[in-house]
C-alpha cells in the first residue's frame, strides 16, 4: 500500500486533481470526497474528463498534480494492495464464448482469490442464477452488464467505481442495477462511484450528484434536495395579450414571451401565489385560457448548471 497518511474519514478524497495532456486541461483542480458507504453520482457531458478522473482514482493515469486517497490510503503506482479492495467496470468485458461461471472463474484466478465459492457468492449477489451456465453472448444487455460488475465484484470490495454501467440498460435493468448498487451500499456498506452523462438515469440511483464540467467540478447536490433546485416557471395566455400584459406589468409581474406567444413568468411571486394572479386576471376582466406552473425537467437542470458555468 501506499503511504498511509490519512486524510479523513471519506471512502474517496481528491484533492486538486489536475491532469494535462500537453497544454489541455483535461480535469483541472477537481476536489471532491465520497463518504463511505455512498452511491455517488458523477455526472458530465461527453469529453467533460469523466473517464480521465476514473483511470487517475486507478492508477492507470498519473495526475500532473494534487492527490487521490481511497479508505485513507495515497493511491499511487504502489498503492498494490489497494486494489484488493476496489473493483472497477469500465465496459462489461467479457469472453463471449464462455459460460458465466467460466468468465468468473478467469476474474477468480486473476485475483488470486483461493476459495472457490467466491463465484457462487457473487453469481447469488446479483441474481446470475439461471443464467451461470449460459454462454456470455446469449446473455441480455443487462445480464452482461451484471456479469461486469460481478467480475469487479468477486473479491467484496469496499468501493466500487463504474464508469457508464448504465449505457443501453433499458428502464428495467436500470431497476435491477438500482436495486443492487441500493442493497450492496446500504447492507454491505459498499462505496459506489459511478459515471454517466444521463441525469435522469442517474438520478434514480445514487444519493448525491457532481457534475463535471469542461474538467471542473461545476455542482455538487443531494439527490433529495434536486428536486428543490430546479427551477419552476409560470405559463400563462388569454384572448387579449396586450391587455394581459398591460395588467401584469402595472401589477409589478415580469414576464417573457415564448416562441407560441405565452407568457412566461419565472420570479417566486407568480410561481408561488399562482392563485393571486389568477384572481387578478379574472378580475380585470382578462381571464386565462392558460395558467400553469412547469418545473425544469432533469436534462434542463444538468444543462442550465453547465451553460452558467459558461457564461462566468
Ligand atoms: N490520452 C489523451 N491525450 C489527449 N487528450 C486526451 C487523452 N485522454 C483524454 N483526452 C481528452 O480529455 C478530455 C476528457 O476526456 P474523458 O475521456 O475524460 O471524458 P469523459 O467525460 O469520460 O467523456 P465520455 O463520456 O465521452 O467518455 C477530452 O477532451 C479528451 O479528448
Amino acid at each position: 500500500m501506499g503511504k498511509s497518511t490519512s486524510a479523513g474519514s471519506a471512502a474517496i478524497q481528491l484533492s486538486n486533481l489536475t491532469k494535462k495532456f500537453g497544454d489541455y486541461r483535461a480535469v483541472s483542480n477537481l476536489s471532491l470526497e465520497v463518504n463511505s458507504g455512498e452511491i455517488f453520482g458523477f455526472l458530465g457531458l461527453n469529453g467533460a474528463g469523466k473517464s480521465t478522473t476514473i483511470k487517475m482514482m486507478l492508477s492507470l493515469l498519473k495526475p500532473s498534480s494534487g492527490s487521490i486517497y481511497m479508505l485513507g490510503n495515497k493511491v499511487d503506482s504502489r498503492a498494490h494492495k489497494l486494489w484488493e479492495q476496489v473493483g472497477y467496470l469500465e465496459e462489461a468485458t467479457y469472453y463471449p464464448g464462455l459460460t458465466v461461471i467460466e468468465n468468473l472463474e478467469i476474474a477468480r484466478r486473476m485475483q488470486m482469490i483461493s476459495d472457490c465459492r467466491a463465484i457462487t457468492r457473487v453469481i447469488q449477489k446479483l441474481g446470475l442464477e439461471v443464467h451461470k451456465n449460459k454462454k456470455a453472448k446469449n446473455l441480455s444487455l443487462g445480464n452482461k452488464q451484471r456479469l461486469g460488475l460481478a467480475k469487479a465484484m468477486i473479491h467484496n470490495p469496499k468501493i466500487l467505481i463504474l464508469d457508464e454501467p448504465i449505457n443501453g440498460l433499458d428502464p428495467a435493468g436500470v431497476v435491477e442495477i438500482r436495486e443492487m448498487l441500493f442493497d450492496l451500499s446500504k447492507n454491505y456498506g459498499v462505496t459506489v462511484f459511478i459515471s454517466s452523462h444521463q441525469l435522469e438515469e442517474l438520478s434514480k440511483l445514487v444519493d448525491r450528484i457532481g457534475i463535471i464540467h469542461e474538467g471542473q467540478l461545476v455542482q455538487e447536490i443531494k439527490m433529495k434536495h434536486l428536486e428543490q433546485s430546479l427551477q419552476k416557471h409560470l405559463v400563462l395566455d388569454n384572448r387579449d395579450k396586450k391587455a394581459m400584459k398591460h395588467i401584469l406589468t402595472e401589477h409589478g409581474y415580469h414576464f417573457k414571451e415564448n416562441i407560441d406567444g405565452k407568457l412566461l413568468l419565472f420570479e417566486n411571486s407568480a410561481t408561488e401565489k399562482p392563485e393571486r394572479l389568477a384572481e387578478l386576471l379574472v378580475r380585470s376582466g382578462q381571464s386565462p385560457t392558460q395558467l400553469n406552473i412547469v418545473t425544469e425537467d432533469l436534462e434542463g437542470y444538468f444543462l442550465r448548471i453547465i451553460q452558467n458555468k459558461r457564461r462566468i
